[in-house]
């Protein structure tokens, strides 16, 4: 294990090793202040370090309102840190770009527009050639399993197969990082455990680097090479907790590996620190 990883901070007042000194991605001292300045204003992020390596799959899990989004927007390139900069491979983040494709709780998808027209949507609107236009939409298409939906409109798909769409156009642009904010939260949890299992394929055969936001700590156990666990707002990072089951290898069965006693050890540590902090 390397050695910035899953080692619980000594004391109660050590701050954790968050591998920020180096990274692909990094926050260095990001805070966020919302309505800084005025009577209203709301801390909602604390001074963080965070730094990541291309593809880690780090998963980041906290209290409800601890600053979860808030920390993903900045990296995304949606929202300015108050304080502290994000940089990925050594370049400041100034705004969104082609480079960090976005999926939210609820695909915001074009109801007027086809499967196949919201797919290519990114890449037309970089002006990519249409022969690679048309590649990159069936890849994809085909990755989550939709190409043979590709003449429907989203009406016309369940919420899995939205939610699967919404995964595909963000991937349609081949973005180094996927930032992904609660994406299975609506799902059922059939439904939900399927996603994980393609979206676990999709990285392992991508190798993209993923930002994850989760209120299921299975989920983050399970799909996570790291856990960063949150304090209540305003957030800092409570602990960095390395996963070992994204990266196992060979073949995969979701419910054999979530019923082990690896698994379920890391789960309740996890689950421990969030409950310290009163609750997902
Ligand atoms: N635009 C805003 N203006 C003022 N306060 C905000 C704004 N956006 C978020 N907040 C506050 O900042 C804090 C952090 O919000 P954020 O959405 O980042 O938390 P979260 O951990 O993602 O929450 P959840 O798990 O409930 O989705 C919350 O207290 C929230 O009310």
């Amino acid at each position: 294990m390397p050695d910035h990883l899953g080692v619980p901070a000594a004391g109660g007042d050590a701050v954790p090793d968050t591998g920020a000194a180096s990274g692909f991605v990094r926050f260095d001292q990001v805070s966020v202040t919302y309505g800084a300045g005025t009577a209203q204003a709301v801390p909602a992020l604390s001074p963080t370090d965070l730094g990541f390596a291309q593809g880690d799959f780090i998963c980041i899990v906290g209290p409800s309102g601890c600053g979860k989004t808030t920390l993903m927007q900045t990296l995304a390139g949606f929202l300015k840190p108050t304080s502290g900069t994000v940089s990925v491979a050594g370049v400041a983040v100034t705004g969104p770009g082609p480079d960090r494709g976005v999926v939210f709780q609820h695909a915001a998808l074009f109801p007027w527009k086809t499967v196949a027209a919201n797919a290519g949507f990114g890449p037309a609107m970089r002006g990519l050639p249409k022969a690679e236009r048309q590649a990159r939409v069936e890849y994809w298409l085909n990755s989550v399993g939709l190409w043979e939906f590709r003449n429907r409109y989203p009406y016309q798909l369940s919420g899995g197969m939205q939610q699967r769409l919404a995964i595909a156009r963000a991937l349609a642009n081949e973005p180094d990082i996927l930032l992904m904010d609660e994406p299975f939260g609506a799902l059922d949890a059939l439904t939900r455990e399927k996603m994980q299992e393609e979206l676990h394929a999709v990285w392992k055969r991508r190798g993209m680097t993923v930002l994850f936001i989760t209120h299921s700590v299975d989920e983050a156990v399970y799909l996570g090479t790291d856990v960063v666990v949150m304090s209540q707002r305003p957030g800092r990072i409570l602990q960095r907790i390395a996963a070992p089951f994204a990266r196992l290898a060979g073949e995969r069965d979701i419910r054999r590996i979530k019923a082990g006693a690896d698994f379920v050890t890391l789960r309740e540590q996890v689950l421990a620190l969030i409950w310290g902090e009163g609750g997902g």
